[in-house]
């Protein structure tokens, strides 16, 4: 990779401007940079001797914080690349590096965010780096009778700033989704995306070390993308899928054309570390002199030719100044399913009406933002035990054994994407879908928002301080776990929309949950299946019980009545982050549709989107794998349509 094939001194440098209109004022929210966050694994780490971490450094976020500069000898940004991608995240990470493969054309990935650190390679503290710099901190609009119990009554949408995008502070969870999703989307018109079309690029990625499956055809081994089964497993999983087998539930690899069923959950990580997309497809690659890799550069707005219908170049934001680049070939937005929209609009693609609204000249009239789904859950069932050392009861585990334990044979406690460690895929008896398609997936765990005495968790997902004193606070001393599911195919639909015009402000983001009445009775049902499937013997065992204080917010219910749950669930309404299909994919028929089936912008030259924005519909998948997928499955398109090997 290291070899000099472009003449540095002969390249032309991009030159910045000051910047005038709409600046980025470095206001962030309270970060653990500057006010530590509350986590007793964090504290321990830092007490950890053979760490070597720097207690007086006030940024804990800065230990061994990946860096990415340009590569050696460039003095800046270069005037023009052959492509330009937007977001370097989980499909804009796998994107720049396959583009610019072999060296054939140029690449430029801008990244707001930075580099990842030795925090976020910690399973365990997955869910706090939603309270650090290392995320956009979006809130969902008010929605009336919604997040009841979360602060200000809003749910918080955090999504990935980092090189590596979300798979930074992701769960880690890899899921592909059901062959019936990936066939349903290529009915409607998008060639090339059945189940049979995608699964090599899920393949091209892997590198699995899954025990039991090195057989398997369905799972790749060559790639960089390491996935594996979680290292750590308590009892409690165990249990999980003993009683599954009681209701007649089959032990399947969920990633192969046979997934209806239960398992231990295969995760992005390698000896227990996770594995980014960035880790897995940027870092060994820095040194390509035809990739360039920015951080901190905030893109305020896509180049448009407007007579011409042509994408030229990006406008962006570094270090307080402003710079216009050139792409050659095409502009690619990898920005993820809120900022991919929220610059199209910007730039003048969207809604005619709504873009007019605010002075912003129309380029391309398409419903950009007008789809939003999500994928929902509850995670306010607590379940107690009666016995000990069953649970990830965070002020016992955070022990410098524990932290050497990960860094030494990348196990133990610390590896766990805290707590959730079991999987199942099942179908509620309200469903009116044919055959094995499942409307709920399950996710086991071996802790509730009680176990770490409501410091991450439950700060992590914004829940009211007054909810947590009063229903979480009194179980702390005892041992408890939760089951949660996800409402696999949500039929309420949400839409984004633009606050202003400024770049920096964050879009108006209304998610719709619960308006049709479908997923609010399959939720119902979700909660009634969890409860039936922890009252079987092998949860017995252990004296599991439903924590049964009632939500003040749902008294005037009969607790455990259908009423109720769904109470519970409005209270404690959770997203597990998915949003997906705000630049929906869709041929030209398809009136809701904002890219093509190869990604291209309709009526828009050289500019496509390749991020998790384009999926069209609910699918049976976290989407961190499919959001990968998607950069695999563009970069062959583009190297096509550009004749590059
Ligand atoms: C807390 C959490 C837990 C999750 N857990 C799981 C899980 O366990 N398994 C799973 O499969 N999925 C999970 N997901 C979802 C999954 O990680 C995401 O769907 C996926 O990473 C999205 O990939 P993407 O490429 O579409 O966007 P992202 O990975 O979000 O990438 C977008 C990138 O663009 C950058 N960007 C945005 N705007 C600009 C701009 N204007 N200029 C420059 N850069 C910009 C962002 O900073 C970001 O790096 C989780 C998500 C969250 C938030």
């Amino acid at each position: 990779d290291d070899d000099v094939t472009v003449s540095i001194d002969d390249e032309e440098y991009a030159v910045p401007m000051p910047c005038r209109e709409f600046c980025d004022n470095g206001v962030r929210e309270k970060r653990i940079a500057n006010s530590p966050v509350k986590s007793k694994i964090l504290d321990v780490m830092m007490k950890t001797p053979q760490l070597h971490l720097d207690p007086a450094e006030p940024d804990v976020l800065s230990f061994l914080r990946d860096k990415y500069e340009l590569p050696k000898g460039f003095k800046g940004p270069l005037a023009e690349y052959d492509f330009i991608i937007v977001g370097a995240g989980s499909a804009g990470s796998v994107l720049a590096a396959r583009l610019s493969e072999g060296r054939q054309a140029s690449v430029l990935l801008l990244e707001a965010g930075l580099g990842e650190s030795l925090i976020t390679s910690v399973p365990i503290l997955a869910p706090l780096l939603q309270q650090t710099e290392y995320v956009w901190p979006y809130k969902m609009e008010f929605q009336p009778g919604i997040c009841v119990g979360m602060t200000d009554e809003r749910c918080f949408w955090p999504r990935g700033k980092a090189v590596g995008g979300t798979s930074v502070v992701n769960y880690m969870i890899y899921t592909r989704g059901f062959a019936e999703d990936w066939n349903r989307i290529a009915a409607d018109g998008n060639y090339g995306w059945s189940y049979k079309d995608v699964i090599p690029y899920y393949m091209k990625s892997e590198r699995a070390y899954l025990k039991g499956l090195a057989d398997s055809p369905w799972h790749g081994r060559d790639g960089e993308l390491n996935v594996e089964y979680v290292p750590f497993k308590s009892k409690l999983s165990k249990a999980f899928l003993d009683a599954a087998k009681l209701f007649g539930h089959r032990r399947v690899d969920y990633n192969s054309p046979d997934a209806f069923g239960f398992s231990y959950i295969q995760a992005t990580m390698s000896h227990g570390h996770r594995t980014s997309s960035a880790k897995a497809f940027l870092h060994d690659h820095k040194k390509r002199k035809n990739l360039h890799i920015l951080n901190s550069s905030t893109v305020t707005k896509i180049l448009i030719d407007p007579l011409s219908k042509t994408a030229t170049g990006v406008e962006f934001h570094r270090n307080g100044r402003v710079y216009q680049i050139n792409a050659k070939k095409e502009v690619i937005l990898s920005a993820g399913p809120i900022e991919s929209p929220h610059l199209l609009m910007l730039s003048g693609i969207g809604p005619k009406d709504h873009l007019n609204s605010f002075g912003i000249p129309v380029i391309q009239d398409l419903k950009v933002g007008e789809s939003l789904y999500d994928h929902i859950s509850y995670p306010g069932l607590a379940f107690t035990i009666n016995t000990t050392k069953l649970t990830l009861v965070e002020r016992k585990i955070a022990t410098i054994d524990n932290v050497l334990q990960l860094e030494q044979y990348g196990d133990g406690p610390m590896s766990s994407l805290a707590g959730v460690e079991t999987i199942g895929y099942i179908k509620t008896n309200i469903s009116k879908e044919p055959g094995d398609y499942p409307d709920i997936e399950l996710l086991g765990s071996c802790a509730s928002l009680a176990s770490d005495e409501g410091d991450v968790v439950a700060k992590g997902i914004h829940l009211a301080d007054w909810l947590y004193q009063d229903i979480y606070r009194p179980i702390e001393n005892v041992e408890s776990f939760t089951v949660l599911f996800m409402l696999l195919h949500p039929k309420s639909k949400g839409h984004l929309k633009l606050r202003s015009t400024n770049p920096f402000d964050h879009p108006k983001l209304y998610g719709n949950y619960m308006i049709h009445p479908d997923d609010t009775a399959t939720m119902v049902e979700a909660i009634k299946y969890i409860i039936k499937l922890v009252d079987t013997s092998p949860f017995h065992k252990y004296g599991a019980k439903l924590y049964t204080k009632p939500l003040s917010t749902c008294k005037h219910y009969q607790f455990g009545s259908d009423k109720y749950w769904e109470c519970a669930v409005r209270t404690i309404t959770s997203t597990l982050h998915h949003q997906i299909a705000t630049c929906k994919m869709g041929p030209s028929s398809d009136p809701e549709a904002v890219v093509d089936p190869e990604l291209k912008v309709h009526g828009v030259n050289n500019l496509r989107v390749v991020d998790s924005s384009i999926i069209p519909k609910p699918i049976s998948a976290h989407t961190n794998a499919p959001a990968i997928m998607i950069g695999e499955k563009a970069a062959a398109l583009i190297k096509k349509s550009w004749k590059l090997l």
